[in-house]
Formats: C-alpha cells, sequence, structure tokens
C-alpha cells in the first residue's frame, strides 16, 4: 500500500525532510531592479561565501524584516515542489542581494499536518503549486485548507504549461472555483523549461507581506523542525517572532523548561552557514546541547533565561494515530531490530515505542505513528538502511471508552480512556459510550467513476458531506470517514476503481461514538490471544468470517477436526472448519531405509516446535503471519 506518495519522496534529501518534519532554505534575491515599497536596502549577501566570510561569519543585522520574505511551496504529489525550488535556487545564486527569502520546505502530506501547520506558522505566504494537465487534486485542497487556517497569502502557480495537454485556462477556473483566488492572479510557469520564474520570485517579493516582529522584545522563537547529528547533538530549526539570539545565550525551551546554552547560530544555505545572530523575521538553526530530538518537539517556543515570554499559540505533543505490532521475522535478530528501531526514533520523536510480546511471535514492538505514510516510510527505512526483517501487523487505531464503573473509573484515573490493545477493551456494561477517530476526507474524480467510489465510502461507513463540479467533469466528493476504514486498502481500491485518476486527502476529525465490539476468534473453544480484534458492531460478521476462512487455509490439518470460529461474547459470529486428517511423513519411504525414516521424523518433530500450541491446537507461525497482516481485508 502506498498512498500519496510520489518519486521525489524517496530521494535521500527529502525522506529524512518529510519524516523529521521541514527543511529550510534560504534564497537571496538577486535582482536589485524590484523593491517593495520603503524598504530599506542593506547590503548583499553572496550566494557562494569565501572561507575567510565562513569564519567571520555572516551577518544578519543587514538583513532588515522589511526585506525578508518567509515562504513555502505546496502542492500536490508530483505537482513539482522540487524542480520549482531547484529553479528559484538557480536563478536567486545569480548576483547580490537585497531581499532575503527563506524557503521552508514543509512535508506536504497529510500525516504530518501539525509538522505542516507548524511550518506554515513560520512562513507569510506560499506557492499553491499546480499542475496544468492534473489540475487541482485533492492533496492541493488539503495544503490551501492549512495556508488558509494559518491566514496565509497564497499564490496560485499553475506549472507544466510546457505539456501537450496542458490546459492553464481549465485550472484557472478551478482555482477561481474552489479556492475564491481570481485567476488572473495565477502564474502560469514551466519549472522544467524555467519559463516565467522571475515572475515567480517577483510575486514573492510584492504579493508576500514581511514578517510582523519586533526584535527589540525579548527573544521568542518557533521550533519547526529538529534533526539529530551524531557528532553535534539536535539541530533545532527556528523561526524568531521577537528579539536576536547569539551563541552563548542560555534559552529555555517553553514546553520543557529545561535551559540550555546556544552553542551555534546560522542560516541555511542551503547548508548550515554560521552567523553571529539570528533576528527576529529570520528564519534558521540553533545548536544548544540537547540530546534528543524529544528535548526540541516541533511547535514548542525558545525563549532567552530569566526573560519569560508567551510561547507561540498551537504547540501540540504528538499524536499517534496508526498502531501496528512489529517484531523480527527470526527472533535472534531482537537485537539488531531493537538498536535500529532506536537509531531511527533518535531523529523522529512522533513515533512511539512500547515493548510487547506475542505467544506466536515472540519479543518485539507496538509502535504508534501519526498516520499510514509515516508507518510506511520507518518500515521502508528500517528494510534498506539497516537491513531489517520484519513482521508488522495489521494497523489498528486507537478508540476510547467513556467509563460508567465507578471502580474502573478508579483504576485508570479518568472517565474517557484511550484503548490501543484489544485486550483492554472495557466491557459494555462498564462504558456510558465508544468513540472512535475520524477523519474528513477529499476525492477528487473524473464524473466518469463518481458513482463507483460513492459504493466504495459506502461500503466504508463513510458520510457524505459535500459534492461539487470544481469543472464541466471533474467531481470533489467530502466525506467523514472512520480512520479504522481507510487504514489498511482504501487508497489502493480508489486508484483501481478509477483507474489511477482519483486523488484522495484526508484531515483530522476528531472522535465519533461508534458501536464497537471486542472480537474473539477460537480454536476448537480456545481464545487465540493474538487475534482478538475491535470491530464495528456491522463489521464484525465479515471481518470475523474473513479471519476463519484465512485460518482455514493456512492451518495445516491435524488427526483431529479443528473448529474455527469468531464470537462476540458467547455468541459464535462465523465458523470454518478444517477436517481431520494425518500426515505421514513416511508415506513415500518404501523399504526399510531405517536413518532416512528417522531423518524425516526428526525434521517433522523440529517443525513442530515452531508451532504454538493453542488447546491441543498446532498453529504453525506463518498462519498467524497471515491472519495478522491481512486482517482487516473485508
Ligand atoms: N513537462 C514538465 N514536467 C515537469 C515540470 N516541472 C516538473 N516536471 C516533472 O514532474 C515530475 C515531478 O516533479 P518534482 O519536482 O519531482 O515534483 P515534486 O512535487 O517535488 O514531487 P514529490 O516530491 O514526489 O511530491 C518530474 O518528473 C519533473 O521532471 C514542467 O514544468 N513541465
Amino acid at each position: 500500500m502506498r498512498i500519496l506518495v510520489g518519486r521525489g519522496w524517496w530521494r535521500g534529501r527529502a525522506i529524512t525532510a518529510w519524516v523529521s518534519g521541514a527543511a529550510c532554505r534560504m534564497l537571496p534575491w538577486p535582482l536589485p531592479a524590484l523593491s517593495r515599497g520603503a524598504a530599506a536596502h542593506s547590503g548583499a549577501l553572496e550566494r557562494r561565501y569565501s572561507s575567510a566570510e565562513r569564519k567571520e561569519k555572516v551577518d544578519m543585522s543587514r538583513f532588515p524584516f522589511e526585506n525578508i520574505s518567509n515562504f513555502s511551496i505546496v502542492a500536490h504529489v508530483d505537482h513539482s515542489k522540487s524542480t520549482l525550488a531547484d529553479r528559484l535556487l538557480e536563478l536567486t545564486g545569480t548576483i547580490g542581494s537585497q531581499y532575503f527569502l527563506h524557503l521552508i520546505d514543509t512535508p506536504g502530506h497529510v500525516d504530518f499536518s501539525y509538522e505542516v501547520s507548524r511550518s506554515l506558522s513560520a512562513c507569510q505566504g506560499v506557492l499553491l503549486v499546480v499542475d496544468a494537465n492534473e489540475g487541482i487534486q485533492a492533496q492541493t485542497v488539503a495544503n490551501f485548507f492549512l495556508t488558509f487556517e494559518a491566514q496565509l497569502s497564497a499564490i496560485p502557480v499553475i506549472n507544466k504549461i510546457d505539456l501537450k495537454n496542458a490546459d492553464p485556462k481549465r485550472v484557472e477556473k478551478q482555482i477561481e472555483k474552489v479556492f475564491d483566488i481570481p485567476s488572473d492572479e495565477c502564474i502560469k510557469i514551466s519549472a522544467k523549461l524555467g519559463t516565467n520564474i522571475e515572475s515567480v520570485l517577483q510575486a514573492i517579493i510584492e504579493r508576500i507581506p514581511p514578517p510582523k516582529v519586533h526584535r527589540k522584545n525579548p527573544l521568542r522563537a518557533l521550533v519547526f523542525d529538529s534533526t539529530f547529528d551524531q557528532y553535534r547533538g539536535v539541530i533545532t530549526n527556528v523561526a524568531l517572532f521577537d528579539g536576536v539570539v547569539s551563541k552563548g545565550d542560555r534559552v529555555v525551551s517553553a514546553h520543557t523548561q529545561k535551559t540550555y546554552e546556544v552553542n551555534e547560530v546560522g542560516v541555511l544555505n542551503p547548508n548550515e552557514l554560521p552567523t553571529h545572530k539570528l533576528y527576529a523575521g529570520q528564519v534558521g538553526y540553533l545548536i544548544a546541547g540537547m540530546k534528543d530530538v524529544t528535548e526540541a518537539q516541533v511547535g514548542d517556543t525558545l525563549y532567552l533565561h530569566k526573560q519569560p515570554v508567551e510561547p507561540l499559540p498551537g504547540f501540540k505533543s504528538a499524536k499517534p494515530m496508526v498502531f501496528a505490532g512489529m517484531y523480527p521475522v527470526d527472533q535472534s535478530e531482537y537485537n539488531s531490530l531493537k538498536s535500529a528501531i532506536e537509531k531511527l526514533t533518535l531523529n523522529d520523536s512522533s513515533v512511539t515505542v512500547h515493548r510487547d510480546s506475542s505467544l506466536a511471535l515472540g519479543a518485539g514492538w507496538r509502535l504508534g505513528f501519526l498516520g499510514l505514510l509515516h508507518m510506511e516510510v520507518f518500515n521502508q527505512r528500517l528494510e534498506q538502511e539497516y537491513n531489517a526483517s520484519v513482521i508488522l501487523t495489521t494497523p489498528t487505531v486507537p478508540y476510547k471508552a467513556v467509563l460508567s464503573s465507578a471502580k474502573l473509573i478508579k483504576e485508570y484515573r479518568e472517565k474517557e480512556i484511550t484503548i490501543i490493545n484489544p485486550a483492554q477493551f472495557p466491557d459494555k456494561s462498564k462504558v456510558t459510550e465508544y468513540l472512535e477517530p475520524v477523519v474528513l476526507g477529499t476525492v477528487i474524480t473524473p464524473d466518469e467513476y463518481t458513482g463507483k467510489i460513492m459504493m466504495l465510502c459506502q461500503a466504508r461507513r463513510a458520510i457524505q458531506k459535500n459534492m461539487v463540479f470544481i469543472d464541466q467533469n471533474r467531481v470533489m466528493l467530502k466525506y467523514l470517514f472512520p480512520l479504522n476504514e481507510i487504514v489498511v486498502d482504501f487508497y489502493d481500491s480508489l486508484k483501481s476503481l478509477s483507474s489511477g485518476y482519483a486523488s484522495f486527502d484526508y484531515e483530522d476529525a476528531g472522535y465519533q461514538t461508534a458501536e464497537l465490539v471486542k472480537m474473539d476468534i477460537l480454536l476448537n473453544g480456545n481464545i487465540v490471544e493474538e487475534l482478538v480484534t475491535i470491530v464495528h458492531k456491522d463489521k464484525a460478521h465479515s471481518v470475523g468470517k474473513a479471519i476463519c476462512e484465512r485460518l482455514k487455509d493456512s492451518l495445516p490439518r491435524q488427526l483431529f477436526e479443528i473448529a474455527i470460529q469468531a464470537a462476540i461474547g458467547s455468541k459464535i459470529i462465523a465458523r470454518e472448519t478444517v477436517k481431520a486428517y494425518r500426515k505421514n511423513v513416511l508415506a513415500k519411504c518404501y523399504g526399510g531405509d531405517i536413518t532416512r525414516k528417522m531423518k524425516l521424523l526428526k525434521r517433522q518433530a523440529e517443525g513442530k516446535k515452531k508451532m504454538r500450541k493453542i488447546g491441543n491446537v498446532e498453529v504453525p507461525k506463518d498462519a498467524f503471519i497471515k491472519v495478522l497482516k491481512t486482517q482487516s481485508d473485508k
């Protein structure tokens, strides 16, 4: 499964940037002919620095905030954020400068919408890039609304006008209809050929307001990203809203209240370039002896020791929304996998890790991720960078229960609990209601697929909220989806129903009441702990049936009949039977070769050791893997 992932995602540089939050680049503005009102000009910053200059450090006071633009590029996958950024860099790198442009690269994907919102809060404007052939897609809409919420100026850029099928007029109209931006504000470019890129730079200067900041106030710096460097510790990306910071200052994290001494400040150009100071309005990096990224959380505010300030609004701790069990394929690899997970989480504090164990799969962990893409990327990195082979179980979502039992409330010390592990699912008699996470999904599709897509959404318990034609033959559908219904294969189904043309994106929409039940799977009357599942009442039968069928296909026949049952409480809702059979491993051994017979019997005994015994039924590890990995196929 892969959702909204473009090629660019896998480029070395981009993957780090997306997983950990954001990366930032600084663009010196090259065109002295352009000016914004009465902005003061204050010297030039050359793009290439001599080693002497590097040693001396750049004097950032030469850039008054009126000459600074902090902006970001947002776009649907493959609509060419990277190509445009490269073009802008190329163009700005030619001559001296009057303006200081910070391009803050946001992760873009909905899994990281909190990181996107924090990165955007460091900006005053965005370039909203739309492909001239594909037009507005679901991710364009999601990105636009994040921009709108952050009250930023959006500059629509229609890219790829060189394509044979480009229809910039149609896209202009879509932009006007969906985002209410007059079509004459759209800039039409070809990032590939470099056509009209100057107009984009000009629009950044003219249409994006300078940051509203106060350099004389005490320091107030937003942490909008952080990375871990083995030798230098945590490098935080900061946007200064007030004040000044320099090497030797002592800064305090508003979130943890820990104090640190600043060892280095600088800007990213695009590599780290140390500066004397950073001033309000500027975006740069700060190194201050933080040991791991949990000390520099996205959205935190840094202020000067003994000069506390009101923290910047919007801080949230990372909230995992998708959980999955992770086990080494071979238990002998437990320690190497543990060390790989530790290394990856050093750079990504939003992954939660709890030790877990399963009688069938051995020792492992229960990991929490921001979303599906986040989970997939983490898994891919384990495989690609650490050569790890893992079993990742079907993802689940965090449910909630509002307790009515005084005893349970006392035990949990709260009335509303979050349930990550089905074993903790409280009985219906002890709760007022169960809740499930929901998301507001946007689908954009050519009209001809609308009927099929609506049926798919209905089958996933989604409630339609809106439907509009964004042009003659493209439809935008909005649905409220239970998160659980899209975590497994929704995106793949949508793509195959629409021959690849529909796009999908979603945003967090809180929790809704749900009729949830705990479903047990029994083998000859004994509960299989690994397969206990929380499901919606309406889906219990189909999910239970699918698990029973899958188990039937993967359980070897044994000397006696095996009843596979799905049950809610004492009520059986699905059943399959594996007929009795005796596997005679000696069947093909004619004659009296006793050593060969012994060998075959020994191998059979070893095979049995790998089985997990449930009651009198022996279940091979592979059967668990098959069921756990595909449990929510409907
Ligand atoms: N024809 C044409 N192709 C373009 C243009 N700009 C970018 N492309 C191509 O479109 C594809 C995607 O461009 P990228 O810049 O990688 O897009 P991106 O948005 O950064 O991609 P992700 O990081 O995957 O989201 C690449 O194959 C580019 O060469 C353009 O103006 N015209």
